[in-house]
């Protein structure tokens, strides 16, 4: 076992729920050529307390320095030790060191104590795994789904069932810590009969794993709809501002709220939301002024999405905030609000284009990614029988490495 991973099977495990670090929480101890790492610090768990840890690891001197290095990393991120692929979990996290689940309430703690709240889009089990162990608050499985994962030109087309397979794997991916919000797709809420909304709300819930939906719109009818469903008890995100699922009312993504009656009129609808239970209100591409009025004036968080930073929160779609999207079918759609923070997609280019040079110059695999070796005795064997000196019965004779097959787990490890 490589020595470094007891780092993230004892120390980290205990760190699981820890927002921030608050005094130093790893140092390489050396003494004659024995190395550990030395955890002691102070963290600032989700709810606010603050709690300690300790705790010590034998390495060698380099995995020494990179496990230090893992699980500063891993305190700063909040991750659970189930992602760090620890393979001595022998030791189950106490319960205070669990991940802490972030509930409706938390958000609206959030506003109050004038912490920002943090939401990003995940629509697959990888990507929820990252927003996870980034720490942000809320996982929105959009139904932007449609334009950047399924390449639709807008989120039209997304259809509840599409929508239920992201929401699974999402919360396969971030099961136990962040809220996570499905979008109610385009035709399953408008509808007069509010109990469509509801029954496709439960459907979210209960077959998608989500903790809440979010729906468009502040029209009237639209508030009565988000009031039936709260009422039947699935907590409701809001969305004002500019609202994508109506794009051919629109005409386009562009900016709303530029006019006083339009500004207004989107603050009606947002404090009509509010009052219909919404926990919460995403304001999408509205000028920043109008977004603090909202925010000043709604009692529940507001998110914004190009809507300047006097929001109570922020959202950004994990392709556009990652730099995915280099492919030109993409970046049409990348909005001129978002901040680009990595250029995951060059680097993709880069590793499908070194992979195809590599397997065409006949450099990869090599001996280096090899490693299944036939023994002398069974090369001898085989040759024979290629000769066809080995009859039918012989071929089926026990081989030496039978038994060793019953003990490896699926992915080939010893047990
Ligand atoms: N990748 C992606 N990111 C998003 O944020 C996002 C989606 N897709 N799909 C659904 C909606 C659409 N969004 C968008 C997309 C583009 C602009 C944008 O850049 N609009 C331009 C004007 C474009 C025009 O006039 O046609 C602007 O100046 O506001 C705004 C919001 C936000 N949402
Ligand atoms: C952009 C966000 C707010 C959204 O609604 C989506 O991802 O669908």
């Amino acid at each position: 076992m490589n020595r470094s991973s007891n780092c993230f099977g004892t120390v980290c495990l205990r760190a699981a729920g820890c927002a921030r670090t608050t005094r130093p929480s790893s140092r390489v101890v050396t003494k004659g050529n024995a190395h550990h790492v030395s955890l002691v610090g102070w963290r600032r768990v989700h709810d606010g307390s603050i709690t300690s840890f300790r705790g010590r690891s034998d390495l060698s001197k380099a995995a020494g320095r990179s496990a230090a290095a893992r699980c500063d990393s891993a305190n700063r991120c909040n991750i659970s030790s189930r992602y760090l692929g620890s393979n001595s979990t022998s030791e189950p996290p106490p319960p205070s060191a669990r991940p802490k689940k972030v509930t409706t309430l938390t958000i609206r703690a959030k506003k109050r104590r004038n912490q920002k709240i943090t939401m990003v889009t995940a629509y697959d089990y990888p990507s929820a795994v990252h927003v996870d162990r980034a720490g942000i608050d809320i996982l929105l499985v959009g139904d932007s789904c449609a334009m950047v994962e399924l390449g639709y030109e807008t989120t039209q087309p997304m259809t509840l069932e599409q929508m239920l397979h992201h929401c699974r794997a999402a919360k396969r991916g971030a099961p136990d810590r962040p809220l996570l919000v499905g979008d109610m797709p385009f035709g399953t809420y408008e509808f007069m009969d509010s109990d469509v909304a509801l029954r496709n709300a439960y459907r979210l819930v209960k077959e998608g794993g989500m903790d809440a939906v979010k729906f468009e719109g502040g029209s009237a009818s639209r508030a009565r709809a988000v009031r039936h469903v709260v009422e039947g008890g699935v907590a409701v995100m809001g969305h004002v501002g500019l609202l994508p699922q109506s794009i051919s009312v629109v005409g386009g993504f562009r900016a709303q709220g530029r006019t006083a009656e339009r500004a207004g009129q989107i603050l009606e609808e947002a404090l009509r939301l509010q009052d219909a239970g919404a926990f919460a209100v995403v304001l999408e591409c509205i000028p920043s002024n109008v977004a603090n009025i909202i925010t000043d004036r709604l009692e529940i968080p507001t998110i914004g999405i190009g809507a300047g930073p006097h929001t109570s929160g922020q959202v950004l779609v994990f392709h556009d905030l990652l730099g995915m999207l280099s492919h030109p079918h993409h970046e049409e759609f990348v909005p001129k609000f978002c901040k680009k923070y990595a250029s995951v997609g060059l680097a993709i280019n880069e590793g499908l284009d070194s992979f195809r040079q590599d397997v065409e110059g006949g450099v990869f695999p090599g001996d280096g990614y090899s490693p299944y070796k036939m023994s002398a005795e069974e090369t001898l064997r085989f040759e024979k029988m290629l000769e066809g000196s080995l009859s039918g019965d012989m071929r089926k004779s026990e081989s030496p490495q039978g038994e060793e097959i019953d003990d490896l787990s699926l992915y080939g490890n010893k047990r």
